[in-house]
């Protein structure tokens, strides 16, 4: 427990938001990318996150706003320098996110060789659902992860398509730096990504176990 708030809240807690890139071959090929040898991945501040009833808000600077939905893994026990065959040991549950990407500023970052901060980290940019408890998922690596805007099916992918599995990753990041209970980790968009405009409606869900809803709506400078 962080203070008095449980673990169900982790996104209150203020920690570590770390996200894994190029993930999915299909994804990593729709956008021109090689596969990666090791895996990619970028943090996102934890001001971040936002929760169904709040809009996702496009950035003022951002002309095309994508959605990637990811499988998140939420870590229980402080994980330093872990084996993978011991690392699932250290999480706690799973939760639904959105990688929220503001695509066009991304592209710029990537041609001027600059972190993609302003394209990944901006306010809003991690919608997250409820927390699901461990117990409730037998198996990370066999699920269904959908995302529809206005109804429309946009993205389905298979958590079995990873490139790099949920062991691995939490095993590599623990030996970059320790990964903290209350820690969120973003495991990669499968293919299907596209842009979003003030006022679509994003839904999207884990299978039939969990599921979220979110309006779009654009930022206006100074706000
Ligand atoms: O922006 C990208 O394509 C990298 C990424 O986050 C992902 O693959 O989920
Ligand atoms: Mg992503």
């Amino acid at each position: 427990m962080a203070g008095s708030k449980p673990l169900s809240r982790f996104w209150e807690w203020g920690r570590n938001i770390v996200c894994v890139g190029r993930n999915y071959a299909e994804h990593a090929k729709e956008m021109g990318s090689a596969l990666p040898a090791e895996p990619l991945f970028f943090l996102k501040p934890s001001s971040a996150y936002v929760r169904e009833g709040s809009p996702i808000l496009r950035p003022y600077y951002c002309r095309n706003l994508h959605h990637e939905v990811e499988l998140g893994v939420v870590i229980g026990r402080s994980a330093r320098a872990v084996p993978e065959a011991r690392a699932m040991e250290h999480v706690a549950g799973y939760a639904l996110c959105l990688d929220m990407t503001a695509r066009d500023t991304q592209e710029e970052c990537k041609k001027k060789g600059l972190p993609w901060t302003l394209a990944k980290g901006f306010g809003s940019s991690c919608p997250v659902s409820d927390f699901v408890p461990k117990e409730k998922i037998p198996d990370p690596h066999k699920l269904r992860i959908w995302l529809k805007v206005n109804g429309k099916l946009r993205q389905e992918g298979d958590t079995s398509s990873m490139i790099f599995s949920i062991p691995y990753l939490i095993s590599y990041i623990s030996h970059i730096f320790t990964l903290e209970e209350g820690d969120l980790i973003l495991t990669g968009s499968p293919k299907g990504v596209g842009s979003v405009e003030a006022d679509d409606e994003i839904e999207a869900g884990i299978g039939d176990v969990v599921s979220m809803r979110f309006r779009v709506a654009q930022q206006t400078q100074g706000s």
